[in-house]
């Protein structure tokens, strides 16, 4: 079964909240832990524990558990792990991004079924250019896996070259969009090759077409001051397939796992009202 017609399930059973696992330095402390990879394998299990069987998605950040080395890799995948048998979709964000062969060595990295870091669908960067990512879209699709390709990202920074007008007129970020919804033409019920828009974007100037017949993860939700007006006002009707993504807000709510899981619960019916279709 498609990327996309496992995500459009998992929003018809369990709503549309993407949780991060985002295992901060400073968060670690707050619930305790050392900064280490001891602790940080009893946060993200204990997340994965709480939230996996509630959200339809979970998306660990890998930079977190890189930064403690092969260790640090090691409590990713059984990170990952703990989250499928959950029935959570996993999306790892690694933002990945390079020349196309070398392009190629990460989709096998992470979405070819043999390899022991596989998810269900990775961030991606096409700011290399967006056939440079090609490989990563093609491995995903015929392993049934999904992208989500940056478009306009939540920081500050991002429009600088993301709003920059092309050859052609358009923005960079609406040439990435364009490409998207070509990737995902005909698809029923969505694509499998997802959007990154943030909820935080600035809406003034010409807004592209979020059309793209697929996802639209929209991180920038929660700590990074994003709310559901300001999807509703980015958006309109235009995008069914909105996935906002929130982690330090939630996270921060542990380690008790009754109130983490509440935060989770109060996201979730925050983000319920935005329109479905
Ligand atoms: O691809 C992402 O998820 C992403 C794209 C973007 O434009 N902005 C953004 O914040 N993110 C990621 O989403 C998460 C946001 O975390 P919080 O700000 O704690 O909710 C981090 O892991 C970021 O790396």
């Amino acid at each position: 079964m498609t990327f996309g017609r496992r995500l459009a399930d998992a929003f018809d059973t369990r709503g549309r909240l993407c949780v991060g696992i985002d295992p901060h330095p400073g968060l670690l402390d707050a619930w305790g832990l050392t900064d280490s990879a001891f602790g940080l394998e009893k946060f993200a299990l204990t997340a994965a524990e709480v939230l996996a069987g509630t959200v339809p998605v979970v998306k660990p950040q890998s930079a977190f558990f890189e930064r403690h080395g092969s260790a640090g890799i090691a409590v990713l995948e059984r990170t990952i792990a703990a989250c499928r048998e959950l029935g959570a979709l996993v999306l790892l964000d690694v933002k990945r991004g390079d020349i196309g062969s070398t392009a190629q060595a990460y989709a096998d990295a992470y979405l070819h079924p043999a390899s022991p870091l596989a998810v269900d669908a990775i961030t991606v960067s096409p700011y290399l250019g967006f056939g440079s990512v090609q490989p990563m879209i093609d491995t995903a699709l015929a392993h049934d896996r999904g992208v989500f390709v940056l478009a306009m990202t939540s920081n500050p920074e991002g429009p600088q070259f993301q709003q920059a007008a092309t050859a052609d007129g358009r923005t960079v970020a609406a040439t990435v969009l364009d490409e998207v919804a070509s990737q995902n033409a005909g698809a029923e019920p969505l694509g499998s090759v997802g959007v990154v828009v943030g909820a935080t974007v600035p809406r003034e100037g010409v807004t592209p077409s979020f059309d793209v017949n697929g996802p639209i993860l929209v991180p920038g939700y929660g700590a990074q001051g994003g709310t559901v007006d300001d999807m509703r006002a980015l958006f309109g009707d235009a995008s069914p397939w909105l996935l906002p993504s929130s982690s330090r807000e939630i996270l921060q709510a542990g380690p008790d796992r009754e109130a983490l899981h509440a935060a989770a619960v109060r996201a979730a019916d925050d983000v319920a009202g935005l329109d479905r279709r």
